[in-house]
């Protein structure tokens, strides 16, 4: 029998702060011969580009979906009505067998109301099909990720749901990679001490494992009480019910722009672009992610990645990933005058663009 109609299907929420390897730790994920997947990416920003970044194996994965808005605050768009929208498409014929579902968050999701949903009717039942939540896996940045913890509200509530965590970037921590690393282990020790931690960097780390089969199995400490706080029934019997920390606010000042242009830019005015950017705004831009069309090889456009303060080494593509070849940009802002920055994003466009042949 199908899974879902008599044994649940199991959900993984990959969540994790913005940039810290989400989609790399997904691709890492899937192996070949893995059970049969569908993958579905939540995206902050209204042009998606992660749905062109994930190459897992094709055997694996049955079904693919992004969707912009985020899925713990955008009406529409929550668990419920993504995993009504997956069993329609399954009902319709369109995903072939799935066994297991996979949810990248987007970086700036609030685990908390995603869970609350998940367990307050698990297993759940969604269009006569079962769904259960499996894991909260969280990719914790080894270089960002401490102040990210302490600094934001969500960025330490999804490490304290996490049931699995991965520590992604260790390879980047530098000379006093071993003080850095066990003042990591502190910060995980405090916060979430019951969760499974690998590091992705690891020779011997196998992330498959982190979507291995499992009840969800939250250790935090915290959890509890943000839970009750999620709940509306709490709320109007014991309004004074304490949650560590005010979470309605979810995203308060925190905004997104996006390009999308079909010119061509060179290499140099791409990285001076970049260049002034990452100086003048440091931390508060929070993200840049981008596939641009370059004159010097149109056919071959580049992968940017900018996460606050720190460029990683962009990456030249074989090929577009897929039909649509123009360049995108996605921003995303804390504390930028939006005014300014849209000003500066015009700068690019109105660069003498060179056509493509
Ligand atoms: N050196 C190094 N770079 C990494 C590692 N993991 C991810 N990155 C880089 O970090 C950047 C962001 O990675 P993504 O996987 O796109 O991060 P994400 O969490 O999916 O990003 P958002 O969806 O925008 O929140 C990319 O340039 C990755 O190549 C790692 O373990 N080591």
């Amino acid at each position: 029998m199908e899974p879902g109609l008599s044994s649940p299907i199991p959900v993984f929420l990959l969540t994790g702060f913005l940039g810290s390897g989400k989609t790399s730790l997904l691709n890492r994920m899937m192996v070949p011969g893995g059970p049969r997947t569908a993958v579905i990416v939540n995206e902050y920003g209204d042009v998606p580009i992660d749905n062109d970044l994930i190459e897992v194996d094709g055997n694996d994965m049955s079904f693919a979906e992004t969707s912009t808005g985020c899925i713990c605050c955008e009406p529409g768009n929550d668990i419920v009505s993504t995993l009504s929208r997956l069993s329609e498409a399954m009902d319709e014929g369109k995903t072939g067998r799935i066994e297991r579902v996979v949810i990248e968050t987007t970086g700036l999701a609030d685990p908390a109301p995603i869970v609350n949903q998940m367990l307050l009717a698990s297993p759940y039942r969604i269009a006569g099909r079962l769904f259960t939540l499996a894991s909260v896996i969280t990719t914790l940045d080894a270089v960002r990720g401490e102040a990210t913890v302490e600094e934001r509200i969500v960025g330490h509530k999804q490490l304290a749901f996490a049931d699995r965590i991965a520590l992604t970037k260790s390879d980047l921590l530098g000379h006093d990679a071993a003080e850095r690393r066990s003042g990591l282990d502190a910060l995980v020790a405090r916060i979430n001490p019951g969760a499974r931690l690998i590091d992705v960097q690891d020779p011997l780390a196998q992330p498959e494992l982190l979507l291995a089969p499992g009840a969800y199995a939250p250790a935090g400490g915290d959890i509890a009480a943000w839970l009750a706080a999620e709940n509306p029934i709490v709320r109007a019997f014991a309004p004074r019910a304490k949650a560590p920390v005010d979470n309605l606010a979810r995203h308060s000042g925190i905004y997104t722009k996006s390009m999308v242009m079909d010119g061509l830019v060179s290499p140099n005015e791409l990285l001076a672009f970049i260049d002034i950017l990452r100086r003048a705004a440091g931390k508060r831009l929070l993200r840049l992610k981008g596939l641009v069309a370059l004159d010097d090889d149109p056919d071959r456009p580049i992968l940017v990645h900018l996460v606050q303060d720190i460029f990683h080494p962009p990456i030249r593509l074989e090929a577009w990933p897929s039909n649509d070849r123009r360049t995108r940009l996605v921003l995303i802002a804390d504390g930028i005058d939006e005014t300014s920055l849209e000003k500066f994003l015009l700068t690019l466009q109105r660069k003498p663009q060179r056509k493509r042949a």
